[in-house]
């Protein structure tokens, strides 16, 4: 796949992007990473967990979690935390109520929070059900509210402050195919600009970032034999002309973590080579006419 083989060899540092950093940035600091198992979330964990912190990984799938955390045991130097893992469905407030007293109880009160865990499917909006528009609302969404509201409440309301950074997407011009992803990530771009100023007080700050088209394997495997045909459309909007790696995506949330970002809060960083400043819908089209502009993808595509 040529669009990923231009992506290919950006991460061959290991461990990824430690030598940008100081090695004790994080020492001793609990970080939790929802969806750490795979892709965005796995090389962030990867990359605080070099750099010092105590991370907790979870997700729903237990053996990819198990491999995740003993592929970084494996790769553990004398500047590594601790890693360990956990299921969780995000969706649910009572495993996510578990998830945060779990991770408080082995590693002490979560400083820092990456909630990356996230997805959709792919549908025209004229195809898709309300459930399954509200389904992607809630995980992407309100399971960001839902997560950050409980390591808020458990580990950074009692002034000993915080950072937290959400998973967000390059929804500016809209995004056709994903209405329900489009407009839950614009929602968490705001809201995180209302946790910011609401959580200051208490020396939390909030951030998201949005990633413009990231490969990894775990991701594209969701979207089958289409990934390739919708990635060479995609391919030429995007100014880097080439995809992201999940290791671009990490070093901007260890940054955003980190006190070098110590005035940062409020924001949504894009990571999209560009993509963000062309003014297309990211998601490709069939050929615009003038009474439908924006075109069809194939109804209710079940990738
Ligand atoms: C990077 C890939 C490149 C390929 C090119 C694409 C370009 C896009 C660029 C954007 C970049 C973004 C990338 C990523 O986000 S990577 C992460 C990818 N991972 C995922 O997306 C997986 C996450 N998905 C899920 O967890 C579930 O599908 C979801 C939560 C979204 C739904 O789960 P839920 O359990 O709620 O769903 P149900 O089965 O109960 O269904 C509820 C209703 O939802 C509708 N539905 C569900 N799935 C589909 C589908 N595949 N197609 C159409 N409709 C669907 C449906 O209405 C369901 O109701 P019914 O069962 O009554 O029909
Ligand atoms: N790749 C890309 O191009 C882009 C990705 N993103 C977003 O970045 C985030 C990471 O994606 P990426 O690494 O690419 O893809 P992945 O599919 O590898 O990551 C998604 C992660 O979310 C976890 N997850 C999904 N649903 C739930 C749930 N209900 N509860 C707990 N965990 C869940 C998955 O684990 P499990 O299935 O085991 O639960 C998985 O680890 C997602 O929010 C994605 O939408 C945003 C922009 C672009």
């Amino acid at each position: 796949m040529a669009a990923v083989d231009r992506a290919a060899g950006l991460a061959d540092c290991d461990p990824p992007l430690t030598g940008v950093f100081s090695e004790q940035l994080f020492r001793g600091q609990c970080a939790l990473v929802t969806g750490g198992g795979t892709g965005i979330g796995f090389a962030t964990a990867r990359l605080l967990f070099h750099l010092g912190a105590s991370v907790m990984i979870a997700a729903r799938r237990e053996v990819v979690l198990a491999e995740a955390c003993a592929t970084l045991e494996a790769e553990r130097t004398a500047a590594s935390g601790q890693i360990g893992f956990t299921t969780v469905d995000i969706r649910s407030s009572e495993a996510v109520s578990a998830l945060v007293e779990e991770t408080v109880g082995r590693f002490g009160p979560i400083r820092l929070l990456v909630q990356n865990s996230g997805g959709q499917f792919v549908s025209d909006a004229a195809s898709m059900s309300v459930k399954g528009f509200n389904s992607v609302v809630q995980l992407n969404l309100v399971s960001t509210f839902r997560v950050a509201r409980a390591v808020f409440d458990a580990c950074m309301s009692d002034g000993r402050g915080g950072a937290i950074v959400a998973m967000s997407l390059d929804v500016d011009n809209g995004m056709p195919g994903m209405a329900h992803s489009a407009a839950a990530r614009a929602g968490i771009n705001n809201l995180v600009k209302t946790l910011s100023i609401e959580w200051a007080a208490s020396g939390v700050r909030v951030n998201a970032v949005a990633p413009g088209i990231i490969y990894s394997e775990s991701a594209f495997s969701h979207y089958g034999d289409a990934a390739e045909d919708l990635l060479s459309a995609l391919l030429p909007a995007i100014p880097a002309k080439r995809l992201g790696t999940p290791e671009e995506v990490a070093g901007v949330v260890a940054f955003l973590l980190s006190p070098a970002a110590s005035y940062v809060t409020g924001s949504t960083v894009a990571i999209g080579g560009g993509s963000h400043l062309v003014r297309k819908p990211l998601l490709p089209m069939d050929e615009p006419c003038a009474s439908q502009p924006y075109g069809r993808l194939p109804r209710k595509a079940r990738l």
